[in-house]
């Protein structure tokens, strides 16, 4: 954490932004050599680097800029200050690579947005003086924004649009879905682009003017007074205005009153969600130790309070316990899991944070992270980021109702994803090696680009009550793999769907961990469980679904599929080698 001078590297950036507030009273413990020491108000720290700076509300002015030189940098928030100038360009080379949350709103920014940061998950620019257009913001990760109330104008394109007319109100000109389409210059105003009411840019284009703004209301004759056929214009306009007035009005009211109902019913929504987090609300108010959220990288800028305060929207139970969408103040997405207290009795809990802590140091594209946990008097929350396109399972149960969302092509890449994310994870360095205990399609998560993400680490080896009550069942499971050949009977074969419905863990779990109470999930179960999953995914496809697949592609997935599901444990491949085998298909 030295830099060559021999301080810590962070230092120059934070005092810089110390001296433009020599007397913030929220500065005040900005002192000494290291801000890593746990002193410095609102600076949170990972590995000895700055990692996430939280100065919302704190009557701070002067620049951003020399916060966003921080190398380490994952989370900055600083609304609701005074600060001005510009946010220098941000990319990979001039900003932190590891920057997911940017919020600056309610300040008095100015400048364009040019932001290119592959990582960013938040950016939060609302209220403050950004200009120009939204063509430089190249955030492809990005799953909360809002630039509302700024400068900005031109059109909106691309990926943005996804996000609702809510993140884009109040600027100058902004045009395109969400908001009104855009009218290019020359079409609108014909050749008087000079007009100085139109809300043009430099690039032609300007927001959709609503059809009023532009009526004509009447011609003044030669002699200074109006002709008769303008004054009948002129009425016909005014009964038309007033019929328009009216009109709006109504709409108006009726709007008024179905929002108010709306948001009622949300604020309803609300309020029984936050139910789900009422006792750790009361816990964190009697005893804050005992309720601490443990934060890994990346989730710096997590909160029990703000996760307290959430509204939140149950995504689905399962044994294991329930699963809540929630959305932070800040507007940031986190998955929350709250496990049953049946399943994750109190006790064993030294074991339960060992592992926690580890699972909370996996990285990779396949897996989906664990930002942060709390275990405290037998009521554990896990904070997962949250993906947006479901499950394996919602997509095989949407394909089975004839929906034609999983392609040949989409289902491979799935699996290709999915083992290696499994892989990644049997192979992470660690004593004993990390198993995942619970592969199954409801634990295959897609992101935002429809890859495969493997959810849950090696939860279920702390559940008391599963393992127990699986039934015998795996004999039934297995079929030959001529059956699975026969592309005539191209239908999933029925034991597969069964197990595929229930949902359950059962249908994937290898025929070992049905042998008794002292039965441990292990890597070779796992590559059972997920030969189980490949077999569900390649027999479940229909040549009608629109594939390319060849017959060697499945025959050759299909038998990789029949190792993985060997009786014996030992005879099935590893991890690895069934990554090097399917990569042939891919
Ligand atoms: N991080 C996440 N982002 C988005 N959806 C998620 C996330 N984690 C879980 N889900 C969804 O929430 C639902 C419930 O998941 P949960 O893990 O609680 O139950 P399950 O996987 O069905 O069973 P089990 O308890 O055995 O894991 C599932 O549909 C799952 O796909």
């Amino acid at each position: 954490e030295l830099g060559n001078g021999g301080h810590h590297q962070d230092l120059p950036a934070l005092l810089s932004f110390k001296s433009y507030n020599p007397n913030a009273a929220a500065l005040e413990t900005w002192a000494g050599p290291d801000p890593c020491s746990g002193t410095w108000f609102g600076v949170r720290c990972y590995r000895g680097r700055v990692a996430g700076v939280f100065l919302d509300s704190a009557s701070l002015g002067g620049a951003v800029a020399p916060l966003l030189g921080l190398g380490q940098l994952r989370a900055l928030a600083v609304r609701n200050n005074s600060l001005t100038g510009a946010l220098p360009p941000l990319d990979n080379s001039t900003a932190s690579p590891w920057l997911r949350h940017l919020l600056v709103s309610h300040n008095q920014l100015s400048g364009g947005l040019n932001i290119s940061l592959g990582a960013l998950l938040t950016l939060r620019a609302e209220h403050n003086g950004f200009q120009g257009g939204l063509e430089a913001l190249r955030v492809p990760m990005l799953r909360s924004f809002n630039v509302s109330g700024n400068r900005l104008a031109g059109e909106i394109s691309g990926d943005l649009a996804r996000f609702p007319s809510s993140a884009f109100g109040g600027n100058l000109a902004l045009c395109g879905h969400p908001l009104p389409k855009c009218v290019h210059a020359y079409s609108a105003l014909g050749s008087d682009t000079d007009s100085p009411s139109s809300n043009a840019t430099s690039n032609g284009i300007i927001a959709a003017q609503s059809p009023s703004s532009s009526a004509s209301v009447g011609v003044p004759s030669s002699n200074g007074g109006f002709s008769k056929a303008s004054l009948t214009a002129l009425m016909a306009t005014g009964i038309g205005n007033a019929v328009l007035v009216t009109v709006s009005l109504s709409i108006s009211v009726a709007m008024f009153v179905y929002v108010r109902r709306k948001l009622r019913s949300a604020a309803k929504d609300a309020s029984d969600a936050a139910l789900c987090f009422e006792d750790e609300e009361k816990r964190a108010r009697g005893d804050q130790k005992s309720a601490a959220l443990v934060c890994f990288e990346g989730g710096e800028e997590l909160r029990l309070e703000s996760l307290l305060k959430a509204s939140a929207e149950v995504l689905g139970k399962g044994v294991s316990g329930s699963t809540y969408k929630a959305v932070l103040e800040d507007g940031i997405l986190v998955a929350v899991k709250r496990l049953s207290a049946l399943q994750f009795p109190a006790g064993r809990s030294k074991a339960f944070d060992r592992h926690m802590r580890l699972v909370g140091r996996l990285r990779h594209r396949h897996v989906v992270s664990l930002r942060g946990y709390c275990n405290s008097n037998g009521e554990r929350l896990l904070v997962y980021d949250f993906l947006p396109n479901g499950s394996l399972q919602s997509l095989l149960q949407a394909t089975g109702r004839g929906a034609r969302s999983l392609d040949w092509a989409a289902r491979k890449s799935v699996l290709f994803g999915a083992a290696q994310g499994l892989n990644y994870i049997h192979t992470f360095p660690a004593r004993p090696a990390l198993v995942h205990a619970n592969v199954k399609p409801s634990n295959i998560l897609l992101d935002e680009r429809g890859g495969a993400c493997v959810s849950e680490c090696g939860l279920m080896r702390y559940a008391t009550n599963i393992q127990q009550s699986i039934p015998p069942h795996s004999q039934a499971a297995r079929c030959p793999p001529d059956l699975f050949l026969d592309r005539a009977a191209a239908t999933t074969p029925a034991p597969l769907v069964a197990a595929a419905a229930s949902g359950g863990w059962h249908g994937y779990a290898a025929p070992e961990l049905a042998s008794g109470a002292g039965a441990r999930a292990t890597q070779e179960s796992d590559v059972y469980s997920f030969g189980m999953v490949l077999l569900e995914v390649v027999t479940g496809h229909k040549a009608a679904d629109g594939g390319e697949e060849t017959g060697d592609e499945t025959m050759g997935l299909v038998r990789i599929g029949m190792l993985c599901t060997a009786e014996a444990p030992e005879e099935r491949p590893t991890m690895v080698q069934v990554l090097a085998m399917m990569s042939e298909f891919m």
